[in-house]
């Protein structure tokens, strides 16, 4: 064999490996690790069994790449119709379905053996229900015949955090599922700010997407709401449940309040592309900095420093008074 074929081959096989990844949408999958992340923090008290959460997160990112791979193989026909998914490995004719659909199946048999088996049971079913509730109630009821696709889809967009609480607990009580409820009221700011910007990518493959349905001007009324909702509820895992503390709580405020500043600006100019744009890149920071002040605000370390501060103004308030 010649050195040339022997460098090809190499490069077909990079290829290969590189469509494979990109059936998995590897772009989310992060943030959805970090939702796991702030679920096993706020489950341990800030001090995280590393080989457990090395274990939740593997689990975690395979039943996210089973479920984008089966997503990728169900929406062929319309990612090869959309200019921004056309070249994606199954519409672009880099992998078959039935290659697809074997990768899927062994990605997410493996997350099962890997969540159960180290992890445990509850945490493997909450991630194997996340697969199948996007399949089966986003992907296939919804997403071609309801505005409100994303609005329930979104479930399962949150069972991440869940999956994280669970891997540590071995149960699932109120402070998961309020950051189950965050995710999820956060999903349709975030996804109908990007709508705006692509609605006619959806249109044209009869996708319908509220901006597409209903307009601009419906669709910056909705994501207000559904803003002005999610803000209060991040509020809430500090009071009354007490699962995170000051620190938490002045960083979802100053978070909130800018996630509201730009939802108003996109109510007043609804047709406006680029502050859509804007709406949409804060919303991943908003829930990537919400989430890493949960992990930090649970820290022992936090813990003291506040506890330092909270006495020092015990002193100050009582030397005044
Ligand atoms: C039903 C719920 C959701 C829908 C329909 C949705 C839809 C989308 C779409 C269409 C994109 C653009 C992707 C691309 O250009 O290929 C996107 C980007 C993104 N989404 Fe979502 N999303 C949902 C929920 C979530 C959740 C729950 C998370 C994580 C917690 C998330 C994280 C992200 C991130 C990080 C990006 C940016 C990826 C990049 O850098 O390009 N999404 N979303
Ligand atoms: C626990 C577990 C495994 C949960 C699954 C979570 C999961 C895969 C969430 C994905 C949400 C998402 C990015 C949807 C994209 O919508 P789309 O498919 O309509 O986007 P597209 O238009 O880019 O294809």
């Amino acid at each position: 064999m010649t050195g040339t074929s022997i460098s090809r081959q190499h490069q077909n096989f990079l290829e290969v490996i590189e469509s494979y990844y990109q059936l998995t949408k590897p772009r989310i999958i992060p943030l959805l690790l970090i939702t796991t992340a702030a679920g096993m923090w706020m489950a341990s008290d800030g001090q995280v069994d590393p080989i457990l959460l090395l274990v939740t997160l593997t689990g975690g990112t395979l039943a996210a790449a089973s479920a984008q791979t089966l997503n990728c193989i169900y929406d062929r026909d319309i990612d090869y119709a959309m200019e921004r998914t056309r070249k994606r490995p199954i519409p672009s004719g880099r992998v078959q379905p039935r290659d697809a659909l074997l990768f899927a199946i062994a990605l997410g048999s493996l997350s099962f053996t890997i969540l159960t088996v180290f992890a445990n049971l509850l945490s493997a079913l909450l991630a194997m229900s996340g697969i199948v509730f996007y399949m089966a109630i986003y992907t296939h009821l919804l997403k071609r015949h309801t505005t409100q696709n994303i609005v329930i889809g979104g479930a399962a967009g949150a069972i991440p955090a869940l999956v994280g609480w669970a891997a540590v607990r071995g149960d699932l009580s109120w402070e998961p599922w309020l950051l189950f409820l965050i995710v999820f009221i956060w999903t349709p700011p975030h996804f109908w700010s990007l709508a705006l910007m692509i609605r006619d990518d959806y249109a044209k493959v009869g996708v319908p997407m509220l901006p597409v349905v209903e307009g601009e001007v419906a669709t910056t009324k909705q994501i207000w709401i559904y803003t002005l909702i999610m803000v209060p509820l991040t509020l809430l895992l500090v009071y009354p449940l007490g699962a995170t503390g000051v620190l938490y709580g002045i960083i979802a405020t100053v978070l909130g309040v800018v996630f509201i500043k730009k939802a108003w600006q996109l109510l007043q100019a609804p047709t406006d592309k680029q502050v859509a744009r804007s709406l949409f890149k804060f919303s991943i920071l908003y829930m990537m900095l919400l989430c890493t002040a949960i992990v930090v605000d649970s820290l022992p370390a936090t813990h003291q420093v506040t506890a330092f501060f909270a006495e020092h103004l015990n002193t100050v308030i009582s030397a005044i008074s």
